[in-house]
């Protein structure tokens, strides 16, 4: 039996229906009305959708009830108590990349195989996320810093929750898959949420910024990607682009972000105080400015990332690069202006 059109029931089945149609290809998507529209399936819903989209239920021969199965579980394995590490920030980099892989400089570069994976590794890619950082986890001898070595250990962490729930009676959507395929499509996916782990962000934006010179160099097409890590290259920092684009986006939608990411980086320092151990950067809630430490976030990692994705994909996330520019003003405005009430 074929599981409800948007993969839940919901009485709101009408509007989310008319909002997809509208603006799953969109950025801007206010993925806060699909979660509430959605009855709090906002990952189950964006992904059926875009697996429609794409056609993925006849070109993976993955039975659709088989996908809604999977990805409730998936769903039902990101902390809805996270204010910001939730099933909501896992719909909205979903389809934040579902946007990215539009772009009309990546049409034909990336196979079938290689989207089904990205929008996979998006929708797991912070699965059972503990609402604490890398280093919150090392610092106090968590059990997964142990099982992991101290090594991307929340990373290692959503890989392998993934797979495992892929082992669940009914759930298996690679089941229809060559062995090669599925193979890929792991190693793939793998490699794409090891990557979203912050610590990587510099060597992987200093590749992406060698490939954009050399690309230009090559007349400026992607299509003479011919090897699996140029390939991969592009992949990761698709990702971890829709990772960190809170910034980027239209304002109302961003400034809800930075309230939950604060709250749980927030609770984290209240955490690490109770256990005397040194509050880690922005997470005390007496002393952090929160205006500022965007200001810098911008300056310092969202903005040159997404200068580089925009000269790769040039001219398609030119608007993307305006609205976080646009964003980083009002934040340094708010800013100046809380430093002068401040003063006054
Ligand atoms: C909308 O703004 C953000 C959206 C997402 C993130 C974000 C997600 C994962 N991370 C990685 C950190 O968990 C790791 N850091 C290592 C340094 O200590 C703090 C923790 N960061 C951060 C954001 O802003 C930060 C908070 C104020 C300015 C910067």
């Amino acid at each position: 039996p074929l599981p409800p059109r948007l993969g839940v029931e919901t009485p709101h089945a009408e509007q989310l229906s008319e909002l997809f149609a509208q603006s799953l290809g969109i950025w801007g998507l206010d993925i806060f009305l699909v979660d509430r529209l959605s009855c709090q399936h906002p990952l189950v819903t964006v992904v059926y959708a875009i697996a429609e989209k794409r056609d993925f239920f006849n070109k993976f021969r993955i039975h659709p009830s088989t996908l809604v199965n999977y990805f409730l579980h998936v769903e039902q394995h990101y902390k809805q108590d996270n204010p910001y590490h939730n099933a909501v920030h896992a719909a909205d980099v979903t389809q934040s990349t579902h946007v990215l892989l539009n772009a009309q400089a990546l049409d034909n570069v990336f196979s079938d195989l290689e989207i089904l994976a990205s929008i996979f590794a998006c929708a797991i890619h912070d699965v059972n996320h503990p609402g604490v950082t890398n280093q919150f986890l090392i610092n106090t001898e968590n059990e997964l810093a142990i099982m992991y070595n101290d090594a991307s250990v929340l990373e290692n962490h959503h890989c392998a929750v993934a797979f495992k729930l892929l082992q669940e009676p009914n759930s298996n959507i690679l089941r229809q898959l060559e062995d090669g395929q599925r193979k890929q499509l792991r190693k793939m996916v793998i490699d794409m949420v090891l990557a979203t782990d912050m610590s990587k962000h510099m060597s992987l934006l200093a590749d992406l910024k060698t490939m954009v010179e050399t690309k230009k160099v090559a007349g400026g097409c992607l299509l003479k990607l011919d090897n699996y890590s140029e390939k991969m290259q592009i992949m990761q920092n698709m990702v971890h682009c829709a990772d960190l684009s809170n910034p980027a986006k239209p304002m109302p939608l961003s400034s809800q972000w930075v309230t939950r990411v604060m709250e749980e980086f927030f609770s984290q320092g209240d955490r690490e105080k109770a256990l005397g151990l040194p509050v880690s950067p922005m997470c005390c809630r007496e002393t952090a400015n929160v205006e500022k430490s965007q200001v810098s976030f911008i300056d310092f990692i969202v903005h040159p990332l997404w200068e580089a994705w925009t000269e790769l994909v040039h001219p398609d996330a030119e608007h993307i690069l305006n609205t976080l520019e646009g964003n980083r003003d009002h934040y340094s405005d708010l800013s100046a202006a809380k430093e002068a009430a401040a003063a006054a």
